[in-house]
This record gives structure tokens, C-alpha cells and sequence, in this order.
């Protein structure tokens, strides 16, 4: 079940197959979802060059089947266009496609190599193995020569599944991504080979995706009759370093909460009038049974205090947003203490900590099997914070947010990450959910923002933010 009618689907290949397959069962030859795939490319291609000479490559299997269905679309729209070939079709459909383009092959290392566009149908998702150093070295050297370059479905050299790739890959201009997202269009490095991605839809849908693409949020204002409390109530628990503690509570403030209380705190400069602040020793602003969401971690400090703040704040089973050095206490042995509705925050470093000595737990993988993997042994929800951000929950399902911009690798963004995790949990009850909108939030947040921002800076941009999916 997606978050949300708008996040697409991202699959391995063997789940391509499988929709593929399914489609084919019922009724549509493979030959037509190729002829489909081949002629959406060639027409975002002919949109983008024009009649520019292009030259399409071509490998022994549908991905080569694509190829030759695009050079005949682009024949078709007038374009000047050759073909050339690294092995003959193997598959039945790629062997109609070449039948049906009918023009001349040239050999992949005998044609000339500039050409104003490069249409890279070597291999998609059927490659098995790394391209032989001198047909990777080719391909490079003809991506470089070109002005514009397409990698049909995925750049060939890169795997599927894990977006590494297996030989040397060049850039392309474009990745034009076939029926569905595939991991690889998600995931580092391979994200860094294409300075943009297109998903070309196919009528091949996808029904048992656990997978999907963080995308935009749909959000509700406050009901009519809303009050600060039905909005949702925080608590943020300070420790050491007060202000990383004051800056989670503000976004957490920005982000939609009614109420936020920081606990434990004696003084923060310029935090806003709008937090209350309260004791530690004031049990009742810890166990008050109206708390939403408690937020612990930022700032909090990794020695004896924080461990027993920490402690303190889980005694009431609040639904928790645990980050930073809560979680490095989380490491020392808190995991069973955490209640049924937790969000836990880590960046890789954190992660590697906490889940490492978990014995018998396999961390092996990318992001997405490392966050699910954990997701479903902690029973919380888990936000692999990095380059590529994803969100786990227990019950496998998980977003991957793909376009948050690099600026945010910044001190203090993480605060304002968390702070929006608390936020949305108190107003949406549901941990996936919250940390998804979170991540998106706080994503957009950035991209207002604009370039060397501060972490501070990201707040007055929350709200803008937040109009944005409503
Ligand atoms: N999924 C869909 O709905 C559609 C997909 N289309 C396109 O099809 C490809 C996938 O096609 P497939 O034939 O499964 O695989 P490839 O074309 O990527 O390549 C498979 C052949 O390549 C050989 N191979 C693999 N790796 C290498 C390598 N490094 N060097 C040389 N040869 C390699 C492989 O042979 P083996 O030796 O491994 O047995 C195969 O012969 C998908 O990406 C889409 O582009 C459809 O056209 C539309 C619907
Ligand atoms: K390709």
C-alpha cells in the first residue's frame, strides 16, 4: 500500500519481470509493451534534439529490442538516424524490432564517433555482469563525443538492483526509465549518471510494491473547531547542548504541532516565545497523557544524565521520536524499552552503531534493506538519513527520497528533521506516515531555502513548505 495515490512505485528487476509478465499474461504481447516503451522514448528524445543526428546502440536483448524500435520512431519523425549494433537480437521481440527498423546496422566498433545525440540501448535490466572493458570503454567515448545522451531505461554498466555500477559508465543527459522506477533510479551512485530522470508509463502496473518514491504529501489545515491540543502536542526533551534541542522544538512548532513544551531546558537564546518551557523535575509535563509525540536526542549528551533523562522520558510509552544521542544510548541497550509508536532517526554513522551488534541481524545491502531490515527488527519506524533518505517501516514498507538537495548536509539539519517528525507524528498518530511527510518537508524546506543556508534557516521556509501540500 503506498503513503499515497502519488508515490510511485520503485522496483527490482525481478519485480519488473514479474509486472511485466503479469500484463503479457493478460493479453499484451511482449512486442507491443516494446513497441509502447520504444516509442515514448523516441518521442521525449525527438522533443529534446530536434532532428539532430543521433545515433541509437543496440545490445542482444530488449533493451537492444528498444533501441530499435526508437531509431525507427525517430526515422519516422525525420530525424537522420544509424544504428549500430554490439551483438545480433537474441530475444523474439528484439528480433522484430530490428526486422521492423529494416535500415543498416554498422558494428558498435566500426561507426564513426560523433554524433550530436547518443541513445544508449546496450543493456537494461537483464544485464548479469560488468561490460567487457573495451565495449564500456566505447560506449564512454561516444556518450563523451555526443552534445546529448539517453540511457534507455537504465545507463548500461549499471545494476539494477543496487545502482552500482559493474564496468565504467558515462553521464547522460537523460535517463528515460521504462514502466516503472527501478531502484536504480534512486539510489547513489547511479543517480549521479544523469542529470535528469523521466519515467515513461507503459500501462504496466505494479500491485505488490513495497518500494515507493518519496513524493509531494497531501496535507489537511486544522479542523474548524482545532484546538492546540487536538493539533497535537510535543514534548522535546533538552539535554547538554540546549540548542540543538530548541531548534527540534521549533520546527517541531513550524511543522503543524499546536503545543510544544520544552523540558529540562534553563535557557536558550531567541527561541520563540511560542514554546513553553518547563522543568525536568515537573513530572507532569513528562507524563501529561495529552503528549502526542515525546522528542528526545537532539543535544541531549551521551553521558549519565542523558542516559537517565533518556529513561525518564520512555517510562510514559509515548509515541517517541528518538535521534542523535538518544540513540547512542538506544546502542548501549534501550531497544526493548521503545514504545509501540517510535521514529528512530539515524545517520549512517548512528545506524552502523545501533544495529550492528543486534545479533543475528543482516545489515548488508543499500540503504532501502538496511532501513527495512531494521524497520521490521526494532518494530519502529526507521529514517536512514543521507544523500538518499528512506523511511522503513516494521511491515516492510519503505519510501526513498531521491531529490533532497545536497546543501542539507549541513550541522543542525538533523534537529530540524526530527523537531518535523515530532511534529507530523503528533498530528497524524501514524509513525510512517509522519516521517515520510517529515522527510519530504523538510526536503522542500531546503530547496526554498536555497544554497549555504544554516539549519536555522530552514525554519521560516517550513511553512511555505507545508502550503505546498495542501
Ligand atoms: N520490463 C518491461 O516491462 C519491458 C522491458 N523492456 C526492455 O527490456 C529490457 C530488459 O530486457 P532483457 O532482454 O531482459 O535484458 P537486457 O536487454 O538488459 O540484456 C539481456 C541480454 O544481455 C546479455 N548480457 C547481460 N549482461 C551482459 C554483459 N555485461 N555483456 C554482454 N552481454 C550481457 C544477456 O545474456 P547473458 O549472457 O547474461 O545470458 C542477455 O542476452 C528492459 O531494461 C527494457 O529496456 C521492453 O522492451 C518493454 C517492456
Ligand atoms: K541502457
Amino acid at each position: 500500500m503506498p503513503i499515497s495515490d502519488r508515490n510511485a512505485p520503485v522496483l527490482t528487476a525481478a519485480e519488473m519481470r514479474a509486472a511485466e509478465a503479469a500484463v503479457i499474461a493478460g493479453g499484451v504481447p511482449e512486442y507491443a509493451l516494446m513497441q509502447r516503451a520504444g516509442k515514448a522514448a523516441a518521442e521525449i528524445i525527438w522533443r529534446a534534439g530536434a532532428k539532430r543526428e543521433t545515433l541509437v546502440l543496440c545490445g542482444p536483448g530488449n533493451n537492444g529490442g528498444d533501441g530499435y524500435v526508437i531509431a525507427k520512431a525517430l526515422r519516422d519523425y525525420g530525424v537522420p538516424v544509424k544504428v549500430a549494433a554490439l551483438a545480433d537480437p537474441v530475444t523474439e521481440s528484439a528480433r522484430q524490432a530490428r526486422a521492423e527498423w529494416g535500415g543498416a546496422v554498422e558494428g558498435f566498433f566500426h561507426v564513426e564517433t560523433h554524433f550530436a545525440q547518443v541513445v544508449d540501448a546496450l543493456f537494461g535490466t537483464g544485464l548479469t555482469r560488468g561490460l567487457e572493458g573495451e565495449v564500456a570503454a566505447r560506449l564512454v567515448q561516444l556518450v563523451e563525443a555526443s552534445e546529448r545522451s539517453y540511457a534507455i531505461d537504465i545507463p548500461s554498466g549499471i545494476s539494477t538492483d543496487d545502482g552500482m555500477p559493474l564496468s565504467a559508465v558515462p553521464h547522460f543527459d537523460l535517463c528515460i526509465a521504462l514502466g516503472q522506477w527501478k531502484r536504480a533510479h534512486m539510489l547513489r551512485p547511479a543517480t549521479g549518471h544523469w542529470r535528469r530522470k523521466h519515467l515513461c508509463d507503459i500501462g504496466i502496473p505494479a500491485p505488490d510494491a513495497t518500494l515507493f518514491r518519496l513524493e509531494r504529501p497531501r496535507l489537511s489545515p486544522p479542523a474548524d473547531d482545532a484546538h492546540k491540543y487536538t493539533r497535537g502536542l510535543v514534548a522535546a526533551v533538552a539535554g547538554e547542548m540546549p540548542g540543538a534541542s530548541a531548534l527540534a522544538a521549533e520546527a517541531a512548532a513550524r511543522g503543524g504541532a499546536g503545543y510544544v513544551r520544552l523540558i529540562g531546558v534553563q535557557s536558550v537564546n531567541r527561541t520563540s516565545h511560542a514554546i513553553v518551557r518547563a522543568s525536568m523535575k515537573n513530572e507532569a509535563a513528562l507524563s501529561d497523557p495529552r503528549i502526542r509525540a515525546l522528542l528526545i536526542g537532539p543535544g541531549l549528551g551521551r553521558g549519565e544524565a542523558g542516559a537517565e533523562r533518556l529513561g525518564q522520558a520512555l517510562v510514559h510509552s509515548h509515541p517517541v521520536v528518538l535521534d542523535a544521542d538518544a540513540l547512542w544510548h538506544l546502542a548501549e541497550g534501550a531497544m526493548a524499552a521503545l514504545p509501540e509508536n517510535a521514529i528512530l532517526t539515524p545517520h549512517a554513522g548512528e545506524f552502523a552503531q545501533i544495529f550492528a551488534n543486534l545479533s543475528g541481524l543482516d545489515i548488508s545491502g543499500t540503504v532501502i534493506e538496511l532501513a527495512v531490515t531494521a524497520a521490521q527488527s526494532s518494530g519502529a519506524v526507521v529514517v536512514l538519513k543521507g544523500p538518499t533518505t528512506v523511511v522503513a517501516g516494521p511491515d516492510g514498507r519503505a519510501v526513498v527520497a531521491d531529490a533532497a538537495p545536497s546543501w542539507l548536509s549541513t550541522a543542525g539539519t538533523g534537529d530540524v528533521l526530527a523537531g518535523l517528525c515530532a511534529a507530523r507524528l503528533a498530528v497524524t498518530g501514524d509513525p510512517f506516515r509522519a516521517a515520510a511527510e517529515a522527510v519530504w518537508l523538510h526536503g522542500e524546506a531546503a530547496r526554498l531555502a536555497g544554497p549555504a543556508f544554516l539549519a536555522d534557516d530552514l525554519l521560516p521556509y517550513i511553512p511555505a513548505a507545508i502550503a505546498a501540500c495542501l
